[in-house]
């Protein structure tokens, strides 16, 4: 069945629907990833996003049981130029279309990827709807430019409920702000005891938890938008240590006294190269933001950048400097990617072990 994205600037993109017939808004982003479209679709820092993948054939390899990052995903369409219908792979469960039906996710393929995202690169992301082919495109385009921003996309996607997955060593306390699955199984190979706990947890019952250190997780949205999240992690920083993953990186850097603004069209792929500072050292990392932390607000913080990207020079990771506490902005848990930045989470252990500061992070 034919179908068009419409964005808020009066373009429209006709292809072809798969997926759920649903019509529905979103910011239109790209990823830049060749392989991992799994991960992707179900990576909760997409809620309310439609998700326009590069590479050109999407669904070859299927949907399998264990490379969900949340149980529900979150995004709101996908775009693509080929999609693959009956997938060949020995781990293949159903396929992306069958997937993306039953999550109520609308798809949309035939379409020229490249000049979308040429589009997005150049005028920034863009609002926009996949619908049929029987609306008015003007009607369309001007509720876009006109809807309000949604600033609910963490508590969306946040546990209700806090839960515990039990191991034999350190107590993590994981503030869900929209975790990836594959945060976690990287705490759970490390032996770790996680209590994981929603977003608007206080510090003072993060405590109580017994936390021997604190992960902020990855989540959706303008960091901004939870205050409360903000609040916990200024109370806790110094009381027990902190590691910060991407919006948690944003929520480190803004508990600090920091800034965060919104990049033009953000970084989302798998192949982003960033710089640790104090070695030179590059790691090619696995990305997925539109929010920055804003690099001259960092002078009046506690905080230090450690490392950078090296495509923009954006900030990508943060220290303390005087307490055990550190973010990136940039995904060690890869779910899909790279594993290069997978230390970061021995450097957490060290943390919780050592709870030694400045020695270990200078
Ligand atoms: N993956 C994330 O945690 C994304 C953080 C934030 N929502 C951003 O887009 O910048």
């Amino acid at each position: 069945m034919k179908k068009q994205l419409v964005l808020e600037n009066g373009e429209v993109f006709v292809g072809e629907g798969f997926g759920a017939d649903q019509e529905m808004s979103g910011e239109v982003v790209f990823n830049t990833g060749m392989t991992g479209y799994q991960e992707i679709l179900s990576d909760p820092s997409y809620c309310a996003q439609i998700v326009t993948l590069t590479y050109p054939l999407i669904g070859n390899y299927g949907i399998n049981r264990d490379d969900f990052e949340s149980i529900s995903p979150a995004i709101h369409g996908l775009i693509v130029r080929e999609v693959e219908l009956e997938p060949s792979h020995w781990r293949n469960e159903e396929s992306l279309d069958t997937l993306l039906k039953a999550k109520g996710i609308p798809g949309l393929s035939g379409i020229d990827t490249r000049k979308l995202t040429r589009m997005i690169r150049e005028i920034g992301t863009l609002k926009g709807r996949i619908c049929s082919m029987n609306v008015d495109v003007e009607q369309v385009a001007k509720e876009l430019r006109e809807s309000a921003a949604i600033k609910d996309q963490v508590a969306q996607v946040s546990t209700k409920d806090p839960y515990h997955v039990p191991g034999k060593g350190k107590r993590v306390v994981l503030i869900d702000c929209g975790m990836k699955h594959g945060i976690l199984l990287e705490l759970i190979e490390r032996n770790c005891d996680v209590v994981v706990v929603p977003y608007h947890t206080s510090a003072d019952e993060i405590i109580r938890l017994g936390a021997d250190g604190v992960l902020v997780s990855n989540g959706p949205g303008n960091p901004e938008d939870v205050p409360e999240t903000i609040q916990t992690v200024k109370e806790l920083v110094g009381e027990v240590p902190l590691f910060g993953i991407c919006l948690g990186h944003q929520l480190l850097a803004l508990a600090s006294g920091a800034t965060t603004s919104k990049l033009r069209f953000g970084h989302r792929g798998s192949n982003h190269p960033i710089r640790e500072l104090s070695t030179g050292a590059i790691d090619i990392t696995a990305q997925n933001h539109g929010y920055t932390v804003d690099a001259d607000s960092l002078d009046d913080t506690n905080l230090k950048v450690t490392h950078i990207a090296v495509n923009d020079e954006t900030v990508e990771g943060l220290a303390h400097k005087e307490y055990p506490a550190f973010s990136v902005q940039y995904h060690p848990e890869a779910s899909p990617g790279p594993q290069d930045a997978n230390h970061l989470f021995d450097q957490f252990m060290e943390l919780m072990n050592t709870k030694q500061t400045t020695k270990v992070l200078a």
